[in-house]
């Protein structure tokens, strides 16, 4: 759903210690393409662990207005009956995504190999960001789309009737683009092969080998190729989806930069495609332990216990970017309650998420006297151990600039406010509740 909703200001204030349990919503990416898939399976796929975020249920209702059944029967737990690969009905309405660039761009990819026709469009941070980068490898299997100037929604695609299968290099690291094309291969006959210089999270590869589509990535000297061979028949597979990595990078923060706080935080996915924040932590000294390494619903998971104390800079290198893509708001707010100077490199795409987050983060933490600099490519954030807060940031439809400045504020001197924190609803709909149960000043 489009984001209409009146702006919901929120304010986070100096915290004593947070203790406790953080249990994180699902994995959003995984629970994206468990409900895609899902549609394109023949027979019911059952979902555990789903996260409820309005990203999510956008896509639940897409993939019903496509002609799949979707049923909650609890909570995270969800019913789909799929249509099978190249059984997607026409959409009698448009398919409004809201904030999603995941959503829009997995099922544009879905649907562009079938003879139906759907138009795609999302709140106004999501008709900002460019979706050339998915149709112009679209087109490539036949399909036909018609777009706002610049390549943005709305977007209409007319679904190809006699899809081709495509060779694709992707020009910039994205799991976005990679899945579309893998997804639109799905109905096109012989093999489609992508190539990725930087790999990219890799859910889309694991969740259609578990349903039984023939796929294998090799590494070569031009980067890691993915090759999907098409018409496959989908076997529903029950899927439990782990905690989001991305999700638990909030509580994980507010327990660093919080004097005194011990927490845990149980059943968090270290996909390695996924692990580049916690990666960076250890470096900068960071007290985090991963406990009970195991594996469920086919990705591997362990509990964290994280622990403040001192915390020092670090360089962040370019190939670690895909990594923690999401992660770059809140590693900046932790960078100011370290030591020393975090230079953050090769993050150029964070200029096109849900907002321009090098722009909202160093213009915002500025403001509450942090001295930050940034380039296109590169954020750099001159740690003094604390901030002094007392500004209110705007959060321009961005769920992950609102947390990651409520965040510092449990941490600065004086109290930090947010503009509009409902769009965090997007991935993290008991963000409050769950810090306000560590004991955080928020709300
Ligand atoms: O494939 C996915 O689920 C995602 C891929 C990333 O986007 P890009 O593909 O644009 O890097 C990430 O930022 C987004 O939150 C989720
Ligand atoms: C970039 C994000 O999501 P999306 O691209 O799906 O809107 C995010 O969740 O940080």
């Amino acid at each position: 759903m489009s984001h209409s909703a009146e702006p919901l200001p929120m304010i986070a204030r100096r915290s004593g210690p947070l203790k406790g349990e953080a249990k994180v919503p699902g994995d959003k990416s995984i629970s994206h393409r468990a409900l895609i898939l899902g549609a394109l399976a023949v027979g019911e796929t059952h979902i555990t662990g789903l996260l409820e975020g309005q990203d999510v249920l956008d896509t639940a209702k897409a993939m019903q207005a496509f002609g799949a059944r979707v049923e909650r029967l609890g909570e995270g737990e969800w019913l789909v009956n799929g249509v099978g690969v190249g059984g997607f009905s026409e959409p009698e309405g448009v398919i409004d995504c809201g904030n999603s660039g995941t959503g829009v761009r997995l099922i544009m990819g879905a649907m562009a190999t079938t003879p139906v026709t759907a138009t795609f469009t999302g709140d106004a941070s999501l008709s900002r960001r460019p979706m050339g980068r998915v149709t112009d490898p679209l087109e490539l299997f036949g399909c036909e789309v018609t777009a706002r100037e610049g390549k943005r929604l709305p977007v209409t695609i007319k679904g190809a009737a006699d899809p081709v299968p495509v060779r694709y290099k992707t020009p910039v690291a994205s799991a976005q683009i990679k899945s579309a094309v893998l997804l639109a291969a799905l109905n096109a006959p012989g093999e489609t092969v992508v190539i990725e210089s930087e790999p990219t999270r890799d859910h889309t590869e694991r969740m259609l080998a578990g349903f039984g589509a023939t796929i294998s990535t090799e590494v070569t000297d031009e980067g890691q190729v993915i090759t999907l061979r098409g018409r496959p028949e989908l076997r529903p597979q029950p899927v439990v989806v782990p905690r989001d990595p991305s999700s638990a990078a909030f509580p994980v923060a507010a327990a660093l930069i919080v004097p005194g706080s011990e927490i845990r935080v149980p059943g968090v996915s270290r996909n390695p495609t996924r692990d580049g924040l916690y990666v960076t932590l250890l470096e900068m000294g960071a007290d985090i332990r991963f406990e009970n390494p195991r594996e469920e619903g086919g990705e591997p998971v362990a509990d964290l216990v994280v622990r403040h104390g001192p915390l020092k800079g670090v360089t962040v290198p370019p190939e670690r970017a895909a990594s923690m893509i999401d992660e770059f708001p809140i590693l900046s707010v932790i960078a100011c309650f370290a030591e020393g100077t975090t230079v953050m490199q090769g993050v150029h795409e964070l200029r096109v998420k849900e907002s321009d987050r090098i722009e909202a983060m160093a213009v915002g933490l500025v403001a509450n006297g942090a001295e930050v600099g940034a380039t296109d490519d590169t954020m750099t954030v001159h740690g003094k151990g604390g901030l002094k807060g007392g500004a209110i940031c705007a959060t321009h439809l961005d769920h992950r600039i609102a947390m990651s400045f409520l965040v510092a504020g449990l941490a600065s001197e004086q109290p930090i406010s947010v503009d509009d924190g409902s769009p965090i609803a997007t991935s993290f709909p008991d963000f409050l509740p769950l810090m306000k149960g560590l004991g955080a000043q928020i709300g």
